[in-house]
């Protein structure tokens, strides 16, 4: 399935068995474009205690992710789509955090989902960053490869650093986006988001995914630029901001109770056998 072109491959683990330690094995496998499908990665359906069903993401280089917004309006249409919850709203469980789904089904199949997917966390701690300070690390001088950029940090369960640039057709990505990526201030890596504003209802985004690279579209990342420009005072809180990702257009909102919603496509590709 894909979100806006951010494609995972899914496994059904209410119908199927992994083994914990071949997980980042088969992820790696089933994203090799040429001796696999070709993908982002592969995320996982799974039973869960806490919620009426889990997600666990893992990336295409295998390492695993605590969250993944197009994952989770992908999983909300599988779930829905194939009888594990009867009901349009319903949560998900995953590494990160419990999220509330709701679908919109046309005649039994659903095209459209909106995720809350919580709070974000802001603390220096909690992104998780390197450095004395514990507050909320905004519009920070950052120094890479010699040059000078301004950093917002924000979780949505994953960490994201936020740049905002003039121009998106110039941001850095490839140069810059793997080396901020692996820099030792992030202890667990990082998502790296370039934004640009168009106006303060819609916002410009490319991303470099930590373990992944370059994707047409990251749901975390898209809810992290919203609060991130919310921060730096560049879009209000409570109102529905369009982000346009190369692969198609979110809506999020961070609402006045601190909750970020997401709401986008989730579409199916393909079913099949994978051979491993
Ligand atoms: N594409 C995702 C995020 C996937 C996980 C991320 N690369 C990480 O390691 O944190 C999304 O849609 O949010």
């Amino acid at each position: 399935m894909h979100g806006l072109g951010n494609n995972y491959i899914y496994v059904d683990l209410f119908q199927y068995q992994m083994d914990e330690a071949s997980m980042p094995k088969i992820a790696r496998a089933m994203a090799d474009v040429h001796k696999g499908i070709g993908s982002d990665g592969m995320i996982l359906i799974h039973p869960s205690t806490k919620a009426e069903v889990g997600m666990r993401i893992f990336n295409k280089d295998g390492s695993e992710g605590k969250s993944c917004g197009n994952g989770l309006r992908c999983t909300a249409k599988y779930a829905f789509e194939n009888g594990i919850v009867t009901e349009p709203t319903f949560q998900i469980e995953t590494k990160a955090n419990i999220v509330e789904a709701e679908v919109f089904p046309l005649e039994g199949s659903v095209d459209q989902v909106t995720i809350n997917m919580g709070e974000p966390a802001l603390q220096r701690t909690a992104i998780p960053m390197l450095g004395d300070e514990t507050e909320a690390v905004i519009r920070e001088d950052y120094t890479i490869e010699g040059q000078l950029l301004e950093l917002t940090a924000v979780s949505m369960g994953n960490p994201h650093a936020v740049f905002f640039v003039e121009d998106i057709q110039d941001a850095p990505l490839y140069d810059l986006g793997p080396v901020i990526e692996k820099d030792t201030r992030f202890p667990e890596g990082i998502n790296v988001e370039f934004i640009q504003v168009v106006s303060e209802r819609e916002l410009h985004f490319r991303v470099w995914e930590r373990g992944s690279g370059v994707t047409q579209a990251c749901g975390t990342g898209a809810c992290a630029a919203v609060v991130a420009a919310a921060l730096n005072g560049l879009v209000s809180r409570g109102k529905d901001i369009t982000v346009h990702l190369s692969g198609g257009d979110l809506v999020i909102n961070w609402d006045e109770n601190g909750m970020v919603w997401m709401s986008g496509e989730a579409k199916t590709i393909a079913t099949g056998v994978f051979h491993f």
